[in-house]
């Protein structure tokens, strides 16, 4: 349960300046379209949930340009980094951070950081970048991140350091859960030096696994890249004997991308993702009947499904301290093929693993205007001196998330919601496979 003071959001201090973009807030208010900056948008939607609330009713504090801001948009520098996994529309927020604070504040002064938090970090050696209009103008056309970006555990002190020996007074992060972990020690190491530097983030990454934000950017283009895979495999599948089309995903710990893109086509009998756990000895033997029935299958399979049957792999940590999932789409292909071979079954088994192909396209048309739009966002908040948030659309508004919230859990797929209900309606499969 949601405390109210947890969506309360840090301000370095009073707005004072008038905006530029004033002018295009005189007659606003809040509308179902709008919300006027002194109004908030409510955590829950319905009646039941309201009504189990107590007297105060947790509220975001709604995105979009103030009427004054906290910083002379003519005497300060403004940073970005990208950082972890790479996700479609990446260089759509960099761009539209470029754009907005040049055009609509008039900050020219913009820092690009090489590599993720490695390019604040003495040690790694990485140039700084200039930022401009010009240098940005085609970025959009192109998957990954101009500025690069890593993984890793860098020192939130040197991270500071740097941004004190620049100049910078906004950092803009844009990466997923790990990189809002590092700019939440960031803003503390600020507060603690009492320095006015805003950090405010744009949460990135196909996993869609953070919290409170709505959807994260990419995570449409992602799945829609991997529901190409899936038709392949079905393709494949029906067009032989006994065929079983086999296709894993990624996601890490969350079944998002495997679940939206099994329903994009609508065509897999079975969805297996790291919430729903289940017993292969129930799966197999129904797989078996589902192709004897049909004539053929497709399985979506979550990278980060089915760990708990691959026991003796060893744990293995990335850099940043994720723990490095085991393949289990290739494990549960060599189960599916010992199963058929051992019921002296025929089956065509084409197995297709996607991995980086979803991740690295550049975004779709809905993810870049998103992409421009979080962009806008993180300018606005940033300008008005909020600091240790992340920006996201919260049931279609856009708001600004305390950054502890974004990070205090992980965003997964519901078994009792009504995505997996959809996504059970849609391939007829049992909600368990007990064996
Ligand atoms: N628990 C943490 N505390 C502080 N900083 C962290 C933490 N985890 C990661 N970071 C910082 O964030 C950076 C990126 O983290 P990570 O590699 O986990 O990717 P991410 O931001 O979670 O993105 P994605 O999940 O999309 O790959 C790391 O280089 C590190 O500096
Ligand atoms: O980029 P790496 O280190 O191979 O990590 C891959 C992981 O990154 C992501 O693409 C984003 O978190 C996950 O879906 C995937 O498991
Ligand atoms: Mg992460």
């Amino acid at each position: 349960m949601v405390d109210p003071g947890q969506l309360i959001v840090r301000s370095l201090g009073e707005s004072r300046i008038p905006s530029p973009l004033g002018s295009l807030l005189t007659r606003r208010g809040t509308t179902e379209h709008y919300v006027d900056e002194a109004d908030r948008v409510l955590l829950d939607d319905t009646v039941a949930m309201l009504a189990a609330r107590g007297d105060e009713l947790p509220s975001f504090e709604p995105g979009g340009p103030r009427r004054r801001i906290y910083f002379d948009p003519s005497k300060i520098r403004a940073g970005i980094v990208t950082c972890g996994g790479l996700c479609p529309g990446l260089n759509d927020v960099i761009r539209g951070l470029v754009l907005t604070l040049n055009n609509q504040y008039g900050v020219s002064r913009i820092l690009g950081f090489r590599n993720g938090y490695q390019g604040l970090t003495p040690g790694a050696g990485h140039s700084v970048v200039e930022l401009t209009p010009a240098g940005v103008e085609y970025i959009n056309e192109h998957g990954g991140t101009i500025l690069g970006t890593s993984r890793g555990n860098q020192d939130p002190e040197e991270i500071v350091d740097c941004l004190e020996q620049l100049g910078v007074n906004l950092l803009f992060v844009v990466g997923g859960d790990g990189s809002m972990r590092g700019a939440r020690l960031i803003s503390e190491t600020i507060a603690a030096r009492d320095r006015r530097i805003a950090v405010v983030g744009v949460p990135k990454t196909i996993d869609n696994d953070i919290p409170y934000i709505g959807q994260s950017f990419g995570f449409q283009t992602a799945y829609a890249k991997a529901a190409e895979s899936i038709r392949a495999a079905h393709v494949e599948a029906a067009a032989q004997p006994s065929g079983v089309g086999l296709v894993q995903l990624m996601g890490r710990h969350s079944g998002f991308i495997a679940s939206y893109a099994a329903l994009a086509n609508n065509d897999a009998d079975y969805v297996l993702i790291p919430e729903v756990p289940f017993s292969l000895d129930g799966f197999l033997p129904a797989l078996r009947r589902r192709v004897a029935d049909r004539g053929h299958a497709l399985v979506v399979v979550a990278e980060g499904a089915g760990q708990e049957h691959l026991r003796d792999a060893p744990l293995r940590l990335d850099a940043s301290g994720n723990r490095k999932l085991g393949d289990f789409g290739l494990h549960l292909r060599d189960r599916i093929l010992d199963d058929f071979a051992a019921a002296a079954r025929e089956v065509n088994l084409k197995y297709i693993d996607p991995s980086y192909a979803i991740r690295s396209v550049p975004a779709n048309p809905y993810d870049s205007v998103y992409c421009l739009r979080l962009a806008q966002a993180a300018v606005h908040a940033a300008m008005a001196g909020r600091t240790e948030l992340v920006v996201g659309m919260w049931r279609g508004r856009f708001v600004h998330v305390p950054i502890p919230l974004a990070v205090s859990g992980r965003n997964q797929v519901d078994p009792d919601g009504d995505l997996w209900l959809s996504v059970l309606e849609a391939t007829g499969q049992p909600p368990d496979f007990t064996a």
